[in-house]
């Protein structure tokens, strides 16, 4: 591994930047010349080689439409739609492509609005995910703009190649087999010139291209360079949805990730590769055969790991048993080093909510789990499994999947999501699950303890720190949670003060209680919650950024229940939970059940159901025992890293639900239909707090 063959966040030298256009190195043959082959400085060879001028791929595009498809600009045909039921088809063949996409398209469109709305000219982006030969498997936008992309054809089903869309992003990327910006003019139907769109392909193993991810503005007045950011991000995603392929394909073999820098390995820059029981290299995704200096998949395949790294198969087995995860220094040859971690098999699960369908790897590989369960055989214990819990949506998967990995290390997690996602519950489940579920699991909230009081909870007090504490002190939550796990939830609403002793608790292991000069060593393993953006308040200095790196060892983000695949799963399991006999939801009540937005995640589910349960009469849930659902429209859905904007008149609401409910908060929250620690947070922000904080 050489320097310039590798590449780094900051240049994405593997996708090469330029308004022009942005070439990701695919599974084309770039091989990598050795060092003193090569004396130019990084990167430079990199842009000559890819540096392709904006006219000559959009004019080679509107040849190609002009000459081989023959379009007329000015009369472009009606969009072609492949028809609903092949649309269902493909999008079950495409099943393990669309929904790992799905999830990255969500995050990707939050991340595009956010920097849209900083630009002076605001546009409307869409979101399209497109298989290798054009046809939309999904759409994305806001609200407002759903209907102009339905007008545009930019909707499921709809063909964006070349021959059926003319110039375009999805449809040029997809012919040149690299990332590409169309902007306006370039397109080659006039209907389409006020148009912008930045598309990446995406590249499945073995040299496969599965699609191709674009964000278009319908109506864009920026300038081509201005899309440089737009580009970026896509192309971020594209690398993304790829990773989340390869891993979930090849779920029963090992996966070798390596990369020129250690602090690299583990994060979209790095090279993947799936290796059997054999120690056989089964698969390798797109940037593999250029990093070993191959012309593509097919030199690698089938060929031990051995034979290409300075490592033993047997070692390579030890390091996935001892310590996955871990970096360690990695040979290519004489002259290449670099870093490298072995992500272990997934275990055989037994129940098929974990088996993706559409996952490539039973079929493509033929080998899957006796495989994995010889990979994967070593001393597991036989603690209750997280998949129990996850239900069958990939994010969750994935998140049960890298906590299991984990939980028995000195790793903190740190849970993102809304609010009841199902954070709490997640991180009871993980103690559970892990080697230390028989010691205790002390979960404390930093939004419900007044910041006078969070100090002398967390880390308790000698007799007589101060006045009003207990005579004979008080052992803290982290002393408390000696042997096992602390949960701090809400961690976002950690005060500043107190910060810098959290950081000494996680570094140094050791507390050191109020009053006292005695330091005490605890074992805890921390695992945090929040709802917040923490990466915002660390960017405007209210909380620290070490303490930030410290807590997010591994940051699991728990998806909104809107953005679940397996809602229908969970409604069902809910109402199994909720009644006491069998019960059944009609289909008009079971559609006002999916299409519900569910701002209230999981809570607002399970206390829907609570309530349908107690109103259905003959064992059915009816449409009308859900009022809450179709008599007034879905509520827009939470921002995920910020509280909603609260209406004027909350306080007094609040207060008087308090009232009637005798400030008892478990039931007021409940009247409210809000969490208790949603409860705490607003009265501290409206200085309800019964000590005045
Ligand atoms: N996997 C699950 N299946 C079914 N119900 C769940 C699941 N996870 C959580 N819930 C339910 O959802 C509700 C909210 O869960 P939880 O308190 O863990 O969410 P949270 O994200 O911590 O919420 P908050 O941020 O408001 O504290 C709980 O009542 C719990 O019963």
């Amino acid at each position: 591994m050489t320097h310039a063959a590798t590449a780094g966040p900051a240049s994405l030298d593997r996708r090469t930047l330029s308004p022009e256009g942005l070439v990701t190195a695919g599974p084309q043959p770039r091989p990598i010349a050795r060092p003193e082959q090569r004396p130019e400085p990084r990167g430079a060879a990199n842009l000559r080689e890819t540096y392709v001028p904006r006219e000559a791929y959009i004019e080679a595009a509107w040849q190609r439409c002009r000459d081989l498809y023959h379009l007329d600009p000015d009369h472009p045909p009606p969009g072609e739609h492949i028809g609903g039921a092949a649309l269902k088809l493909l999008r079950e063949e495409r099943g393990l492509f669309e929904r790992v996409g799905r999830v990255e398209m969500h995050r990707l469109l939050g991340q595009i609005n956010h920097q849209v709305t900083q630009s002076a000219a605001a546009a409307r982006y869409v979101l399209m995910l497109a298989d290798a030969s054009g046809a939309i498997l999904d759409a994305f936008t806001d609200n407002a703009n759903t209907d102009s992309a339905r007008t545009a054809n930019m909707a499921p089903g709809f063909l964006w190649n070349e021959r059926h869309a003319g110039v375009n992003g999805p449809g040029t990327c997809l012919h040149d087999r690299r990332a590409r910006v169309v902007h306006r003019e370039d397109h080659y139907f006039t209907r389409n010139s006020r148009m912008t769109c930045s598309a990446a392909p995406i590249w499945g193993a073995n040299g496969t291209l599965l699609g191709v991810l674009d964000a278009s503005s319908l109506d864009c007045d920026d300038s081509r360079a201005a899309q440089v950011p737009t580009i970026a991000l896509v192309s971020m995603s594209a690398r993304i949805i790829e990773q989340m392929h390869f891993t979930h394909s090849y779920r029963d073999c090992l996966i070798l990730r390596f990369h020129e820098r250690p602090e690299l390995v583990g994060l979209p820059y790095d090279s993947l590769l799936a290796i059997d029981e054999h120690g056989t290299i089964r698969a390798v995704d797109s940037t593999v055969p250029a990093q070993l200096g191959k012309a593509d998949h097919t030199a690698l395949l089938g060929r031990s790991v051995a034979e290409l790294f300075d490592i033993t198969t047997d070692r390579l087995f030890e390091h996935a048993e001892a310590e996955p995860f871990a970096i360690w220094p990695i040979a290519h040859g004489a002259d290449r080093h670099g870093f490298a971690s072995i992500w272990p098999a997934k275990q055989a699960r037994p129940r098929a909510r974990t088996s993706l369908p559409g996952s490539t790897a039973h079929s493509s590989n033929g080998k899957s789990s006796v495989a994995a369960r010889n990979i994967a055989k070593p001393h597991r214990p036989a603690f209750p499994s997280l998949a129990n819990f996850a239900g069958t949506d990939p994010v969750m998967a994935d998140n049960v999947w890298r906590a299991e990995r984990v939980m028995n290390r000195d790793i903190n997690i740190l849970l993102l999501g809304e609010t009841g996602t199902g954070k709490d519950s997640f991180a009871r489940a993980i103690h559970r699950a892990s080697e230390r579920h028989a010691q205790p699991f002390i979960a404390m909230s930093c939004a419900a303890i007044p910041e006078q009081l969070i100090e002398s909870e967390l880390f308790g007090y000698e007799a007589g720190a101060f006045t009003g504490a207990r005579t004979g002190g008080m052992r803290g939550k982290a002393l408390a949670a000696h042997g096992g796990t602390l949960f701090l939830d809400e961690i976002g609403d950690m005060p500043l003060s107190i910060q810098a002793r959290l950081l000494r608790l996680l570094e140094e292991k050791e507390i050191v209680p109020l009053g006292s000069s005695t330091p005490i060593p605890v074992d805890i393993r921390v695992i945090s919650a929040t709802h917040r953006d923490l990466e915002a308040l660390v960017a405007s200095n209210d909380f620290r950024m070490d303490l930030f790196y410290r807590l997010n060892g591994v940051a699991l983000t728990m998806p909104p229940l809107r953005a679940r695949t397996d809602r229908a799963a969970l409604i069902e399991q809910i109402c199994r939970e909720e009644a006491s006999s069998d019960i059944t939801i009609a289909p008009d009540a079971q559609r006002d059940l999916l299409a519900h937005d569910w701002p209230g995640n999981l809570r607002e589910l399970r206390n829907t159901m609570r309530t349908a349960i107690a109103f259905a009469e003959g064992g059915i849930i009816e449409r009308a025992h859900l009022p809450r659902l179709h008599s007034q429209a879905a509520p827009p859905p939470t921002p995920p890293a910020a509280i909603a904007a609260i209406p004027p008149d909350e306080r007094a609401h609040i207060v008087e639900t308090l009232e009637q409910h005798h400030w008892r908060i478990a039931a007021s929250a409940a009247a409210l239909g809000i969490s208790r620690n949603t409860l705490y947070r607003k009265m501290h922000r409206y200085g309800l707090m019964a000590d005045g904080t």
